[in-house]
């Protein structure tokens, strides 16, 4: 059985005193330790403020994003090891609004991806399709070609133990939007991306976790988790309300796929 997990996302949001709030809440909340996996990722101003509430904690924490280089003349970037260094476990890869404002390609986030790996970091990649791509019957097109550009990461995993790697479906379209996918659109595609890592890393395959995002919240978290190829979420705007998060991190334990 695979282990769950809700990870938050707060993007560019939050100054100190929310992140000691937020944090210290979810550790109020007296939540089982590692059922589900609960990851928060701040932004990097306030990954030292989450890091000094958690510490000590199963809470887990994550950078936004990485540059590829460990390090040098790269004004206003961030490395894997400075993620490291900062108690980070993971970091977000290819989130879709890295892809769609900054422009990050595919080859950009197998990169970054590799980085992570590189410097012992957990990335979770995320994919997904725009509104028009779904429309036009692209969706699986799209997520063939993202995931088929992770190849050299994909096929470096399937050892073992449970992956050092993470994917997320987000649909551009249900982000940020309250239009959630239904848990069957969702499940469909989960399990399209599954059956794509298949084709390289059966053994990967099985084990991989892959999230969900697009609109989660507490209301519709419990059936999206309960599909049989979701294994959890990747909540942004729920996750800047405690309570919120917390109700879905309850759902996600609800579903009890223990570590
Ligand atoms: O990383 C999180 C996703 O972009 C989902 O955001 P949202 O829950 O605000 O739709």
């Amino acid at each position: 059985m695979r282990p769950i997990m809700v990870a938050g996302n707060w993007k560019m949001h939050g100054l100190s005193a929310d992140a000691q709030h937020l944090t210290q809440s979810i550790l109020d909340a007296g939540l089982e330790p590692t059922v589900p996996e609960v990851v928060l990722f701040p932004p990097f101003t306030l990954l030292h403020t989450v890091s000094q509430v958690a510490k000590g904690t199963a809470l887990r924490w994550g950078g936004q994003n990485l540059f590829w280089e460990n390090q040098g003349a790269y004004t206003g970037e961030i490395s894997g090891s400075m993620l490291r260094d900062m108690g980070c476990r993971y970091v977000l890869v290819g989130h879709s609004e890295r892809r769609q404002l900054f422009g990050e390609t595919d080859a950009v986030v197998l990169r970054k991806a590799q980085a992570a790996l590189h410097t012992g970091l957990i990335p979770v990649i995320c994919v997904g399709e725009t509104g028009d791509e779904r429309q036009e019957g692209k969706t699986n097109a799209v997520l063939r070609r993202q995931i088929e550009a992770l190849t050299p990461v994909l096929e470096h995993q399937g050892g073992g133990h449970q992956p050092h790697l993470v994917l997320a479906y987000e649909p551009v379209w249900a982000i940020g939007t309250g239009l959630t996918a239904t848990p069957e659109q969702a499940e469909e595609a989960h399990a399209f991306i599954r059956s794509l890592v298949a084709e390289h890393t059966p053994a990967l395959a099985k084990k991989l976790l892959i999230l969900y995002g697009g609109s989660v919240k507490a209301n519709n978290a419990a059936a999206l988790f309960a599909a049989e190829d979701i294994d959890g979420g990747l909540v942004g705007g729920a996750s800047l309300q405690a309570g919120e998060f917390i109700q879905i991190c309850r759902a996600a334990h609800s579903v009890g796929r223990g570590v």
